[in-house]
């Protein structure tokens, strides 16, 4: 492992794909990296690097000894008035394109191996995952190692690798547009390995395409290739949360390091100048934690859709309704692009009537705001990141899933790991929603998981405590990284 008395530290450069669910995890494995005395080059795309200017500050990315930030193009702004937070198709084709990124990137490459001195080594490897293919290129073009990070579950990303088997099976993509609707989503697909009891509607929203050419299936088969080729995964779970998964993750695949939650990790042992660099690209009003201060222990529920999520108006409503009705106390992210194609306008009354009980924020500071007593409830789109702070703070969710690796998410949550309870997301109901806040919050189906959650988060503790799964696996990766090949 490099130590940090050593002149020469290994020097690892991490490439997230440009959303704040991907920023979040690579940023804190980085932090992990520099403490086990790893060189740190971090690298946002442009308009990501922009916004966090913006949200946090213009010496916020200024860095640390051996932790730099650095930029590559991704061709999204000054120019495009798209607003990729609300399609995340423009985002992959156009910020993670090879066509764009890999010239930049390869000379930023070549300018941080040039810079090296008795300070800096030359790039030791690249963390990277499979949507930013001009990484893995690189890494090829360079003969530097690449180590996947897969931002998911077990679940998930094993999901994610059956895009060829579905295809070759005929099971997607769907013949027409009417299987979207007749039943054929309940398609019980029984033969992935360490899954049970899945539908074809559990699996990640994108297979759900009557389009053999869809870029997304594309881009799946592709990352396929990438992942067998990598020197290793890493994957943000821990072992025992999924160990008939981990136990079936195919032998083509490499080596593996699971390490989550990163939070409780960096807890232990992170130093505290690191703790100024943060990843929110939007600013965070952390006002609601006095709000917050004021309220009951568990009687508040928590309400976000994570970063990319794009709601219609009338859900947006309903939900509003259903969050009013319930007369339970909320806290509501509701970011300024939430809702597609327009500004957020919710009814008056609603304000009205919320005005004691509700408390609406853009973005908040969601850890800590998990970890307040006064929060009983979290209500998510089940991003995987939201869920496993979830687990780390013990708090039960509602899980209203909307696309990608969401709706495995849920499954698991509801039906595996007892924590949650579903609510439908494509026909938001405002006494639906009344009813599973009040159950969550104050009935004996909320508790049941609250005590269940508890049980995870106890788990996620020890796996992250000295001698726990987690922790010793960064131990490996921190020992193994200068080795692979
Ligand atoms: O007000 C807020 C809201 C969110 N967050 C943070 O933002 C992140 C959100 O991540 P996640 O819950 O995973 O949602 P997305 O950003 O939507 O995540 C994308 O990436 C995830 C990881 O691959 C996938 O699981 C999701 O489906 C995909 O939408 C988390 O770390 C939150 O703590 C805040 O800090 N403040």
């Amino acid at each position: 492992m490099a130590s940090k008395s050593e002149a020469k530290k290994s020097h690892v450069v991490l490439v997230p794909l440009p959303i704040q669910g991907h920023v979040n995890p690579f940023l804190k494995l980085a932090k992990l990296l520099h403490h086990k005395g790893f060189h740190i080059t971090f690298v946002n795309t442009e308009s990501n690097h922009n916004k966090l200017l913006e949200s946090r500050g213009p010496n916020s990315l200024n860095g640390l000894p051996y932790f730099r930030f650095e930029t590559i193009p991704d061709n999204l702004r000054p120019n495009n008035n798209e607003d990729v937070t609300q399609n995340i198709v423009p985002l992959l084709c156009k910020s993670a394109s090879r066509n764009t990124s890999f010239v930049p990137f390869c000379s930023l490459l070549s300018k941080l191996n040039d810079h090296s001195d008795s300070n800096a080594s030359p790039v030791t490897c690249i963390i990277s995952e499979g949507s930013m293919s001009f990484a893995f290129e690189a890494s090829e073009y360079f003969g530097l190692p690449y180590l996947f990070f897969s931002v998911h579950n077990a679940c998930g990303f094993m999901s994610f690798m059956q895009c060829r088997n579905l295809m070759e099976r005929g099971v997607i993509p769907l013949k027409d547009a009417s299987y979207l609707t007749n039943g054929y989503l309940d398609t019980i697909i029984d033969w992935i390995p360490g899954m049970k009891n899945i539908h074809l509607r559990d699996l990640p929203s994108f297979y759900r395409t009557t389009d053999p050419n869809d870029k997304m299936l594309d881009f799946f088969l592709d990352e396929f290739e990438r992942v067998s080729k990598a020197s290793a995964i890493i994957l943000l779970t821990f072992d025992a949360l999924e160990p008939e998964l981990l136990d079936a993750l195919p032998s083509v695949f490499p080596k593996l390091y699971t390490i989550a939650p990163l939070q409780l990790l960096l807890d232990h042992t992170v130093e505290k100048d690191l703790d100024s660099i943060g990843s929110n690209l939007w600013k965070e009003e952390a006002e609601c934690l006095q709000w917050l201060n004021s309220k009951d222990p568990n009687s508040v529920i928590y309400v976000s859709f994570g970063s990319v999520i794009v709601m219609t108006p009338q859900q947006l409503v309903e939900l509003a309704w259903g969050l009013a009705n319930s007369k339970v106390n909320f806290l509501w992210v509701i970011r300024p692009d939430l809702v597609v194609g327009e500004t957020v306008v919710l009814p008056p009354e609603f304000l009205l009537e919320t005005k004691d009980t509700g408390l609406i924020v853009d973005w908040c500071p969601q850890e800590q705001v998990l970890n307040h007593p006064a929060v009983g409830g979290f209500l998510t789109h089940c991003g995987w990141n939201s869920i496993i702070e979830s687990i780390s703070s013990g708090v039960p969710l509602i899980c209203s899933p909307f696309s990608s690796d969401q709706p495995i998410n849920r499954r698991y949550v509801c039906s595996e790991w007892g924590f949650g309870i579903e609510m439908d997301s494509n026909n938001i109901n405002r006494d639906e929603v009344e009813g599973l806040v009040r159950d969550l919050i104050d009935g004996q189906k909320g508790k049941k998981l609250r005590d269940n959650v508890i049980e995870w988060k106890r788990k996620a503790e020890a796996a992250t405590c000295s001698n726990g799964s987690s922790y010793l696996n960064l131990e490996r990766l921190a020992n193994e990284v200068p080795l692979l090949k």
